[in-house]
């Protein structure tokens, strides 16, 4: 970034120069290409809206009803003018899409209540849903899920309850879909109790959680309105009440993932990579986080679009002058962040999706201790693959491409992680799998 500086043309326009600057960035790095271009200044520009945006889906077992209601939730707020009606066949028909090199099917819809903007998730099949929570192409800040009447909740009420909670959805409204074929008043209780109880198993609000009771084929089909699209508002309703407002990426502690490293005469060390979250100003004391050990400095300068600023936000790519920091002593891979908010670990657990074959995955299976590269933001490290305790038969387990599951992870090198960071596993040229750290088992100091 600061090469570039140096032959700065005076005269071009700001724009100009931040599309320069990002094309010689992004050839450096093509997989950063994509969040680049989408800036803070791209963004707003494309998503200005006047309410607040969230984003939440449909989950839940197998033919419950996840699409039918999603096509009702667009029903009924078309009619109050906030959405347009997406039917049935129009979301099942899921446009392939390709997220961080991998193919995921799903259908996104876009609705507003009174109160939110809503981007709204809706998954043809099983295996993507998993998939889409583990790779962050379905980055849900809460969730719908849905349970049939007539079958109570099943084993993939539990695992996308369990899911859910890994990647960190706090929250979640109920809809108990289909009352329409149940006339038994004490049977929707007992799904109802039943439903509070597991939300309370895998750590959600049992007690308090919204369970709302209707039909979404009757609110689609325009019958039976107090069961239909009463209940659809309903449900609409208590997710404007009950899901929590996201905290936006700006109002989190800074973090920079270090792209580069430079050492500018007369001035000092300045790192440069992309601000994942907050803001920084000069003067910010920053922690430099990752292989080996955490060093304390503070940020003497800030230059961005070629030019010197006070202030860098999530979304900006920036340059950033360390105080008395040698350039030998960062690296690619370390991260800048507020001390005190992320530590640098070497193990921990993470829910893994593998990647078939025509995902670009493994052809063949592979067994405990097997050793891909791990990339993390801006980092790679090797990484050992291990089972979670008690696993029986750990020893002759086979991990099949197109496998979900639990691995213990234990890095080379230590670098920063937390609950929620997502990284992806290579070997050689392949992306072999993503995974999402779900707990740290063992920190670098
Ligand atoms: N009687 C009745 N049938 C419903 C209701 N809601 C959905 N269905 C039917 O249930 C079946 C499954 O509905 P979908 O919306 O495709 O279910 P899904 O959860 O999206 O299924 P997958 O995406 O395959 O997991 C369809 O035949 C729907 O018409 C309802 O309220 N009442
Ligand atoms: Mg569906």
């Amino acid at each position: 970034m600061l090469q570039l500086t140096s032959c700065r043309a005076v005269s071009r326009s700001l724009y100009s120069a931040r599309a320069s600057l990002l094309s010689a960035w992004t050839r450096r790095n093509p997989s950063t290409l994509l969040a680049s271009t989408v800036s803070r200044r791209g963004y707003a520009e494309q998503f200005l809206r006047s309410k607040p945006h969230m984003n939440i889906g449909t989950i839940g077992h197998v033919d419950h009803g996840k699409t039918t209601l999603t096509a009702a939730i667009t029903k009924v707020l078309a009619e109050q003018g906030g959405a347009q009606f997406t039917d049935y066949d129009q979301i099942d028909k899921a446009p392939e899409e390709k997220a961080r090199g991998i193919t995921i099917n799903s259908a996104h819809v876009e609705y507003e209540t009174a109160n939110r903007h809503y981007g709204h998730i809706d998954c043809p099949g099983h295996a993507d849903y998993i998939k889409n929570m583990i790779t962050g192409a379905a980055q849900m800040d809460g969730a719908i899920i849905v349970v049939s009447a007539t079958d109570g909740q099943m084993p993939q009420t539990r695992e996308h309850l369990l899911l859910a909670r890994q990647v960190g959805i706090e929250r979640l409204v109920v809809f108990i879909n289909k009352i329409d074929q149940v006339s038994d008043p004490e049977m929707l209780e007992l799904v109802d109790m039943e439903m509070r109880e597991i939300l309370s198993t895998y750590n959600f609000d049992g007690e308090n959680t919204p369970i709302v009771m209707g039909s979404a084929l009757a609110c689609l089909e325009g019958r039976d309105k107090e069961i239909g699209a009463d209940k659809i508002l309903e449900l609409t309703k208590a997710c404007d009440d009950w899901l929590l407002q996201p905290t936006r990426d700006l109002e989190k502690p800074f973090l920079l993932a270090v792209e580069d490293v430079f050492s500018v005469s007369g001035r000092g060390t300045v790192a440069t990579g992309r601000v994942e979250r907050g803001v920084a100003t000069k003067g910010t004391e920053v922690e430099i986080i990752g292989f080996g050990s955490t060093m304390k400095t503070t940020l003497t300068g800030i230059e961005m679009f070629h030019k010197e600023l006070d202030r860098a936000e999530a979304g900006d790519n920036m340059g950033a002058l360390l105080r008395g920091m040698k350039r030998e002593q960062i690296r690619r891979g370390h991260v800048l962040a507020i001390p005190g908010t992320i530590k640098s670990a070497k193990k921990f657990k993470a829910q893994l999706y593998i990647l078939t074959k025509d995902e670009g995955g493994r052809y063949t299976p592979f067994m405990v201790n097997y050793r891909p590269q791990c990339f993390v933001r801006t980092a790679d490290v090797t990484v050992g693959l291990t089972f979670p305790e008690g696993t029986p038969d750990a020893a002759e387990k086979m991990v099949m491409p197109g496998d979900n599951l639990e691995m213990v992870c234990s890095l080379v090198f230590d670098i920063a992680l937390e609950v929620g960071t997502r990284f992806t596993l290579r070997e050689g040229n392949k992306t072999i799998g993503t995974g999402l750290v779900t707990e740290i088992m063992e920190y670098a100091q």
